[in-house]
């Protein structure tokens, strides 16, 4: 299908290093960024790291606000501050909750973001959507893609395990996201951008090559992986949707946090998601679920304290979440008895 018009979003600076984080203060000034500056930030990062960010930025007009979750009523709060303080610039500092309410709210006031994450958990760090809960919906809003994105390594690498682990499974699952959207273009029609898929694909596979190094050289991994998850995001803002990083491994990720939420981390979520959507694409889903297993991903619900029933359930209903995306799991999605079978046969339940 042709397009009339495809705008890409794109950062103008990425930044990634060792200790650059204290280096924000000169980013800025070099992107010629106005304040006043709303910082918006975690409780933990908050304690841990904002500090070095506050510092930089000492003799600048700025005002930081702490966010728990990335739902409406949060947005609003930090909105309402933008607004009273006439916020030029929202900086995000923390995990994807923290960057998808930056950057929710920069877009709905119509000011500039800049993307620090502190933890390579989540791809969002440069896409220019936002998962907000609230909207009506699980899935990601059209939102402000950041201007720049400040990635130290060092404060990357310092976030747990679990949350570095999390960023492989958000990135592992674009092989099933990509198998998807080559189904959709087949079978829908659907706009299929060649070299948009290639680049979600290339971060899948650095990715688990990066699993490899990590235990040798936490550092050298988590820029591979923190590279990997921002090429994700180009090729979101390339394809303008989350179509190249986002199907229906995500699907069933989604369904999860709607019948159990809170209990996982959304990569977690997702690496089950692919193993599961890779059985059903007839992909080699052993090999997957092996990388996963050697980084230390959890590849049993249970693992993660998801009954079994709940993966059961949440295969059954991931179809209905996003129907005008689809996917593998067609318009009619899987029986309870199918769903059963593959979730036993794929190891993910007992
Ligand atoms: N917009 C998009 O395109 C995408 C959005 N997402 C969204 O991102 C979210 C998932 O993000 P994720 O990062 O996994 O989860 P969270 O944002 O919930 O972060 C998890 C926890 O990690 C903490 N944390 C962050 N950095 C560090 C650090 N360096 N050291 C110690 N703790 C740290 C946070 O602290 P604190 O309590 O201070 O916040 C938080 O408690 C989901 O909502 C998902 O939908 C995911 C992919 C793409
Ligand atoms: O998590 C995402 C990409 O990794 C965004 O996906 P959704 O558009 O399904 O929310
Ligand atoms: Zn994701």
């Amino acid at each position: 299908m042709e397009l009339k018009e495809h705008i890409i979003d794109l950062p103008k600076k990425v930044y990634i290093g060792y200790d650059i984080i204290e280096n924000t203060k000169d980013y800025i000034t070099s992107l010629n960024l106005s304040g006043p500056f709303l910082i918006v930030t975690g409780p933990l990062v908050r304690k841990i790291i904002t500090n070095k960010v506050l510092e930089t930025l000492r003799d600048e007009k700025l005002e930081v606000i702490e966010v728990k979750i990335a739902s409406m009523d949060e947005v609003s709060k930090v909105e309402e501050v933008a607004k009273k303080i006439n916020a030029n610039t929202i900086i995000g500092v923390g995990g994807g909750n923290i960057i998808d309410v930056a950057k929710y709210v920069a877009y709905r006031i119509g000011k500039e973001f800049i993307s620090i994450p502190t933890a390579p958990s989540h791809d969002g760090i440069t896409s220019p959507f936002a998962s907000i809960k609230g909207l009506g919906k699980p899935t990601s809003v059209k939102a402000k893609g950041p201007i720049a994105i400040i990635a130290d390594i060092n404060v990357l690498s310092s976030a747990p395990r679990r949350l570095i682990n999390a960023g492989i499974g958000d990135t592992i699952g674009k092989i099933t996201a990509v198998r998807d959207w080559q189904l959709a273009a087949k079978l829908r029609g659907e706009y299929y951008g060649d070299y948009t898929a290639s680049l979600a694909l290339m971060s899948a596979k650095h990715a688990i090559s990066c699993a490899k190094i990590l235990d040798k050289d936490l550092k050298a991994g988590v820029r591979i992986l923190t590279e990997a998850l921002i090429s994700s995001g180009v090729a979101m803002g390339m394809a303008g949707s989350t179509r190249p990083a986002s199907g229906s491994e995500h699907l069933f990720a989604h369904a999860i946090e709607i019948l159990y939420p809170d209990k996982a981390l959304h990569g977690e979520l997702v690496a089950l998601g692919t193993i599961l959507m890779a059985y059903i694409h007839g992909i080699n889903w052993v090999k997957i679920k092996n990388a996963m297993k050697k980084v230390g991903l959890s590849t049993k619900a249970k693992q993660l304290g998801i009954p079994d029933e709940i993966v059961i359930k949440a295969l059954t209903i991931a179809h209905t979440i996003r129907p005008e995306r689809y996917t593998i799991l067609g318009d009619r999605g899987i029986t309870w008895e199918a769903a059963e079978k593959i979730a036993k046969e794929t190891g993910v339940i007992d």
